[in-house]
């Protein structure tokens, strides 16, 4: 009793300034709370666009990409927004007829006009990339393949966005662009880690694109590309196969098989009871095949199917040239290539042909991918036509050598063996963007991903406001020891005390 008395008397302002310093800490605490809280909250996301068009040789694609407008400054994470799928063939088959090789492209340009906000459109770049279907058109007319894109430029000027030209990408380029897609969206580039390879099988070329151990790129500087990337060093190899494509490596298959000039084949590689005539002409009107064309040969020839996989691989082997190889490993055609390296990405026709045979589990053994094609191989051609009524006809009959021309790539031309095959992914997209060269081209032309700085993620909303929150508290403390720590000299309160 006489303790408490004697510290009223020590204090005689003691209660009333605690409870001032307790009731201005708590205004100030909940104020500067609120104050971090709302003005933290992300405001409402405003985003930047990209638009690119792959020219491939059987088709034309759009993509729009997207990223927060605030983190232009290569910190954003792209995005695909949306993919339009231009109708009607490559704009190398319009070589005869070019000025459709522009129109061919309204339909999804006018789609782009409403994908993207309309007071974007003038600041929103637009690029098209051409790859193998015009390479070929280029060595074989070049004046043709400048018609077209002459024609295609026209086109794509007349629309709102800021157009940066069209060009045709160099092999090297499509198959280190399609690296990066991968690697950019799997965040393998920020973070540093293990990359992957990157296999893109298209119509008229095929790519194969990943970092090898220990790889002396004077070798083959012409297969190497050096890249700086989130300041990690990366010595990609990278080559390109032109005219090992799907489409023309069925044509070389066919010209191997009727380079005597036959009435009739009976083909390994498709159905059996598969029947179809073809023309020598349009069979043979391709760089790839031309030169091979038989001296003589009747206009027509009847196209049978056998379905025997392992003929099938006999004529596929025929494709490629094993013997000779100047450096001190080869994949074909005398083409350097390191030992293939850890994880791969298989994308466009790989992923397409060994979705539809349902061979992209990932759990699957080389051998049973191999038994399943062979099996695929040797139905006849009216079931198959039975069980996949739905299944576009064309690709439907291609399935078989497809499916086969893959696995003898993958195995006997790049040399993956039962364990490496088994690190082979075959992906359509990764987190909703497509695999393919064109995020890696747009991040390279709009300098999306810097050469040197690693990126340091903002504070998360959450870490902010916590922080923020303990530095009050400890400010409140601090203020309330350093008062108290005076009140010997703090004014007397207007109450005497009272002595008892
Ligand atoms: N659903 C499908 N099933 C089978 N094949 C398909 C399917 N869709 C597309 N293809 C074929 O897959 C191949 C690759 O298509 P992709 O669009 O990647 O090639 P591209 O860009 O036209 O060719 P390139 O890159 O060589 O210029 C083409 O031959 C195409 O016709």
């Amino acid at each position: 009793m006489s303790a408490q008395r004697e510290m009223k008397e020590k204090n005689p302002w003691h209660k009333p300034l605690t409870i001032i310093i307790t009731v201005i800490g708590v205004i100030a605490i909940v104020a500067l709370v609120t104050v971090a809280g709302l003005q933290n909250r992300p405001v409402f996301q405003k985003y930047k666009y990209g638009i690119v068009l792959d020219a491939g040789s059987s088709h034309t694609a759009l993509y729009i990409y997207k990223w927060p407008a605030e983190k232009d400054n290569n910190t954003g994470r792209i995005e695909q927004k949306h993919s339009c799928k231009v109708k009607g063939k490559g704009i190398s088959s319009y070589a005869a007829v070019p000025e459709k090789a522009g129109t061919s492209l309204t339909e999804c340009m006018q789609e782009a006009e409403m994908q993207v906000p309309a007071w974007r459109h003038q600041e929103t770049p637009l690029y098209l990339g051409a790859t193998a279907g015009m390479r070929l058109l280029n060595m074989e007319n070049k004046v043709a393949s400048d018609k077209v894109f002459e024609a295609v430029e026209k086109a794509l000027q007349r629309f709102p966005f800021s157009y940066q030209g069209a060009r045709i990408l160099s092999g090297q380029e499509e198959g280190a662009f399609g690296w990066v897609t991968v690697n950019y969206l799997d965040d393998r580039l920020k973070q540093g880690l293990q990359t992957t390879g990157a296999l893109d099988l298209g119509g008229a070329s095929t790519q194969i694109s990943f970092v090898p151990h220990e790889y002396d790129i004077s070798e083959s500087p012409s297969n190497a590309v050096a890249f700086q990337l989130y300041g990690n060093y990366y010595n990609l190899y990278t080559h390109s196969f032109l005219c090992y494509g799907k489409d023309q490596a069925l044509r070389m298959a066919l010209a191997h098989q009727t380079r005597s000039g036959p009435i009739a084949i009976s083909d390994p590689c498709f159905h059996p009871d598969y029947s179809v005539t073809r023309n020598y002409n349009t069979l043979y009107d391709s760089p790839c095949v031309s030169e091979r064309k038989p001296k003589v040969a009747p206009l027509n020839f009847t196209h049978t199917g056998e379905g025997n996989f392992l003929q099938c691989q006999e004529v596929i082997r025929s494709l490629f040239n094993f013997k000779s190889c100047k450096y001190s490993k080869c994949s074909f055609n005398g083409i350097f290539q390191p030992p293939v390296q850890g994880s791969f990405g298989a994308f466009s026709a790989y992923y397409f042909v060994m979705n539809f045979l349902n061979l992209t589990d990932g759990s699957m053994s080389l051998e049973t991918i191999t038994n399943y094609v062979a099996n695929y191989c040797s139905t006849p051609w009216d079931q198959i036509k039975k069980v996949y009524p739905d299944i576009n006809e064309k690709y439907l009959a291609e399935y078989c050598f497809s499916g086969t021309y893959i696995l003898t790539l993958l195995t006997e031309g790049y040399n993956f063996n039962t364990e490496t095959f088994s690190k082979i992914k075959f992906i359509k997209e990764i987190k909703g963007s497509d695999a393919g060269w064109t995020l890696g081209y747009m991040l390279n032309l709009t300098n999306m991903i810097p050469a040197e700085t690693k990126d340091s993620p903002p504070l998360p909303h959450a870490g902010y406001v916590s922080i923020v929150t303990v530095i009050v508290l400890l400010l409140f403390i601090l203020v309330t020891l350093f008062i108290l720590s005076f009140r010997s000299i703090w004014p007397k309160c207007s109450k005497e005390p009272q002595i008892v």
